[in-house]
């Protein structure tokens, strides 16, 4: 403990703060008197190791939504490591996609670049230091530019050369757990990492760089072997987050990875951007009791339990057990939940399936109502392939009629909240209103109620499964902003009818307006930072602005609408 001193009185001190162990004391006395000075700055978690789970944060005292847990910079970042074989791919400056065939070239390696003034290129922290070692193969390419030039390779070279210029990161960078014990040269894993990324690195930059180090006698990175990179691809695939702001950027950050998953996770995080080096704020999103565990969500929140876990299981090696992984009806939303097909007296037996143990992948599935059973190979088959068409109608530009007819396929065979009927429906709420045939104008009453149904329903789910909108702000806003206009070509109508705000349905829709728009703008406060996010936003705040010449020009006045539910 020798050279610590105390941060009341500046003696010699070997008493550490135990929450953040980033200040010492002289004495208890001392450390009570400092107290509120420090509170503020001192992290409110401490790092353990739980056998199951490794390394974790667990709160030192109780935070409420809001709090702050941690701020940081990235120990490194860079383009999103995933294969591109055709289309957009990010400039190693920015991350920003680029059409590689169209676009300017590096100066320095020929990699394909936004521009060439692109801040990034030079910056020692980004392109600057890789354009070196890039730049060694001297030959260039006019086709093939997405194998040739790949970006996937970039953030593990990027760590790579920690190792000279930060060697305390590097270390830092090490230290993470890459799980190569489950990521063996029998893996699909490993081959692609072996072609894709080890071989490419070493035969076309680090070849022409050992010559270069025998000529030089001067070593520019010690440690380039194979073991090295397949670790290094290993910590980015566990450890590193993702950021979809106004680019495809992954960071990895020496604290923030110590979050574990949680399906319903304690905190949300948002990123600054890169003009700030994209610091990570993470803050409480529900209330964290002390001792309670900090978490965050490794997966999509918007899948069925055993997607979710299959995905966890595959890319993060773990197998969840949260609250939501082990109820059957995940948190009453029934998002997994199929219709039974089994009969009572020769009628449909309008049971759901749900599964007897989620937490068990073998699980068999059983009805509410009647003894029909099925295996979890049929309902995987089942579930597998209503997503393969719903994938495909989505990825085609659907219509309205193309939508409506998947729905009602489904719903043979599915819960009415199931997640792949969520996702339907989600894209149907955005065409009503939208699409040819569909424009306000031509919408009956009937199918406007039906969009404003389904944007409830759906916002009843999500709410369920994000209770603190952490992890689906964008869908939540899109929800409330395609209720809120429902709601409006509704309430015009009738008012154009002469119908008034002394009727209580009108009211109710009016009240239900203003509601939606409000809670538009909190969902989607952290979201400033994304393209879709602030588009979204100003979408809102036009929306208010018609909201408000409405109230004003029909002299409602809104604080006697009182009868509406608010969400
Ligand atoms: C980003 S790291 C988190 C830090 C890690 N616990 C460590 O000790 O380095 C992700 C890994 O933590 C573990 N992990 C995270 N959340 C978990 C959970 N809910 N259950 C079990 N293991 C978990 C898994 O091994 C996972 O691959």
């Amino acid at each position: 403990m020798g050279g610590l001193k105390c941060a009341e009185c500046e003696e010699p001190a070997e008493l550490k703060c135990s929450a953040c162990k980033l200040v010492a004391y002289c004495g208890k006395e001392h450390q009570k008197k400092h107290w509120k000075e420090h509170k503020n700055l001192c992290r409110p978690f401490e790092i353990v190791t739980d056998p199951e789970k490794g390394k974790c944060l667990v709160a030192t005292r109780d935070l409420q939504p809001g709090d702050l847990i941690l701020v940081e910079n990235p120990i490194v970042y860079g383009p999103r490591p995933h294969m591109v074989e055709e289309g957009p791919v990010p400039c190693p400056g920015c991350c920003r996609l680029i059409i590689a065939d169209n676009s300017a070239r590096c100066d320095g390696c020929d990699f394909p670049i936004c521009n060439p003034d692109c801040p990034g290129l030079k910056d020692m922290d980004r392109h600057g230091h890789e354009c070196m070692i890039l730049g060694l193969r001297d030959v260039k390419a006019i086709n093939g530019l997405h194998d040739f030039y790949r970006q996937d390779a970039l953030l593990t070279l990027r760590c790579l050369l920690l190792q000279n210029r930060h060697p305390k990161k590097f270390a830092q960078l090490l230290e993470m757990n890459s799980h190569q014990d489950k990521r063996g040269e029998d893996t699909e894993t490993y081959k692609i990492n072996e072609s894709r990324v080890v071989d490419y690195l070493q035969d076309n930059f680090f070849a022409p760089m050992r010559i270069l180090e025998g000529k030089s006698g001067k070593q520019v990175l010690k440690d380039i072997s194979k073991e090295i990179i397949h670790q290094i691809c290993g910590i980015v695939d566990v450890n590193a987050l993702e950021i979809n702001q106004d680019a495809e950027v992954t960071a990895l950050y020496p604290t923030a990875f110590l979050m574990e998953h949680n399906c319903l996770s304690n905190t949300k995080h948002m990123f600054d951007n890169a003009d700030k080096g994209y610091t990570i704020t993470i803050r409480a999103s529900l209330p964290i009791a002390k001792g309670d565990h900090i978490s965050t969500m490794y997966t999509h929140a918007l899948w069925g339990t055993q997607a979710r876990r299959e995905h966890l299981r595959e890319t993060k090696y773990f197998s969840c057990k949260c609250l939501r992984c082990a109820d059957p009806t995940e948190l009453g939303t029934y998002l997994s939940a199929l219709k039974c097909i089994g009969t009572q007296d020769d009628e449909p037996c309008g049971g759901i399936q749900l599964p007897i143990d989620p937490l068990d992948d073998n699980t068999e599935w059983a009805c509410n109502k009647c003894d029909a059973k099925l295996t979890n190979h049929e309902v995987c088959f089942l579930v597998n392939q209503i997503g393969e068409e719903v994938d495909n109608v989505q990825l085609s530009n659907p219509t309205v009629r193309e939508l409506d007819s998947i729905l009602t396929k489904m719903l043979n065979f599915v819960h009415p909240n199931h997640y792949h009927v969520y996702s339907v429906k989600h894209s149907l709420v955005q065409l009503y209103g939208y699409q040819q045939g569909y424009m306000p104008n031509q919408l009956s009453d009937d199918i406007i109620a039906k969009k404003a149904t389904m944007c409830r329903e759906l916002l009843e789910i999500t709410k369920k499964i994000d209770p603190a909108n952490a992890r689906l702000p964008l869908y939540s806003g899109v929800l409330l902003h395609e209720l809120y206009l429902a709601n409006m070509i509704l309430i015009k109508r009738k008012w154009d009818l002469g119908i008034k705000t002394k009727v209580k349905s009108i009211n109710v829709l009016l009240q239900e307006c203003q509601s939606a728009l409000s809670q538009a703008l909190r969902v989607l406060e952290n979201e400033r930072n994304s393209p879709a996010g602030e588009k979204l936003i100003s979408l809102v705040k036009f929306s208010g602005t018609e909201f408000e010449k409405f109230v004003s020009r029909n002299k409602i006045d809104l604080s006697g609408v009182t009868t509406g539910k608010s969400n």
